[in-house]
């Protein structure tokens, strides 16, 4: 359940008299989503999106999203596209939260992707990638290589209560990756979080990308990896060469990527599998007991992991140049 924050009916009338949008006619919590509070707004003029933003989310950071977004909108990608209110500004305050409100974009997620739609996400990544390379503001990845440390800092001594041994794969990993980083790749803006409850599919057009909210800066090749892993693994958490070779080779029709980035997706993809293998840890055992909260499980990107420790090269993900 994510509505964290409850609105009263005059604020949130008072809130929405501030925007062009008509008066409002109905406002409904969405139980999706785990950070922010999302309510699906309809007015006089249509069907939005209200977001509170709530406390994981850092109020310094909201214009770099709800900037970027209003960016990639105005240059072709199918995204949200956050509304101005009257006063000329995308970020107004609700309840006592920072509040945005943005289009609603029609379409369904899909749990169980099939090989058109990693098609179609490898080739919205890399326009997204193209055109968030014009993007004037930036901002650091917090959960790149440093912040993984931190991360494995928080779960230290803990890990092994999840399964035996994972917290030394978590030191040899990081050792690992600490030596093998690549350094020089194509960097810009990437989404960080691209995962199949992030796009919404609807026939006959791009897919809508939502949830800009870990979007930062770091190497274009690892949000590909972060594709990879989000994608192209089975339920039983098998490795699907068919949906990996459609994924890369869409990307890479649209952005074609450099012999170092293709050279380096193997060790891209194992940091990606570790830094979601990290925050599900942190979280799983952050949970109190008896919480209506259903965190991720942590040892889905262990097994993922483990997969990409075999692979010698791009080949093994199915896709060759
Ligand atoms: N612009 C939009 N158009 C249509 N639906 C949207 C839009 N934005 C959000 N949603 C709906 O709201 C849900 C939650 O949104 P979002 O993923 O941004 O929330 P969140 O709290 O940041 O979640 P999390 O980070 O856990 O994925 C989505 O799964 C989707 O159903
Ligand atoms: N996509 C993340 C959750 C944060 O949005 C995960 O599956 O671990």
């Amino acid at each position: 359940m994510a509505v964290y924050t409850e609105v009263r009916e005059d604020d949130l009338a008072g809130f929405v008299r501030g925007y062009d949008i008509g008066a409002h006619l109905s406002c409904k919590g969405i139980a999706e989503g785990v950070e922010n509070s999302n309510f699906l707004l309809r007015t006089e003029a249509g069907t939005y999106i209200l977001t509170l933003y709530e406390k994981r989310v850092r109020k310094d950071d909201l214009p770099f999203f709800l900037r970027l977004m209003e960016h990639c909108a105005e240059h072709g990608i199918a995204c949200p596209l956050p509304l101005k209110n009257r006063q000329g500004q995308i970020l107004g305050e609700l309840a006592g939260r920072p509040a945005a409100i943005v289009t609603f974009l029609d379409g369904i997620s899909r749990k169980r992707p099939a090989v058109e739609h990693c098609a179609q996400v490898g080739d919205s990544l890399a326009r997204l990638h193209n055109v968030a390379w014009e993007f004037p503001m930036c901002r650091d990845n917090a959960l790149s290589i440093a912040g993984w440390h931190a991360l494995a800092a928080t779960a230290d001594g803990r890990a092994d209560e999840v399964r035996e041994g994972l917290g030394e794969t978590i030191r040899d990993e990081l050792a690992f990756l600490d030596a093998a980083w690549p350094k020089g790749l194509p960097h810009g803006v990437i989404h960080a979080d691209l995962f199949p409850d992030n796009v919404l599919f609807l026939d006959g057009r791009a897919p809508g990308l939502i949830d800009f909210y870990f979007a930062c800066n770091d190497l274009l090749a690892y949000d590909l990896a972060i594709c990879l892993n989000a994608w192209c693994f089975e339920p039983d958490n098998s490795y699907n060469a068919t949906k990996g070779r459609a994924l890369i080779s869409a990307y890479n029709a649209a952005r074609p990527l450099t012999a170092e980035e293709i050279a380096a997706l193997p060790t891209l993809a194992r940091g990606s599998a570790l830094r979601f293998l990290l925050t599900r840890l942190v979280d799983w055992l952050s949970v109190p007991p008896g919480a209506l909260v259903k965190p991720h499980d942590p040892l889905e990107y262990w097994r993922k992991l483990r997969f990409h420790q075999t692979v010698k090269s791009i080949a093994d993900y199915g896709w060759t140049p």
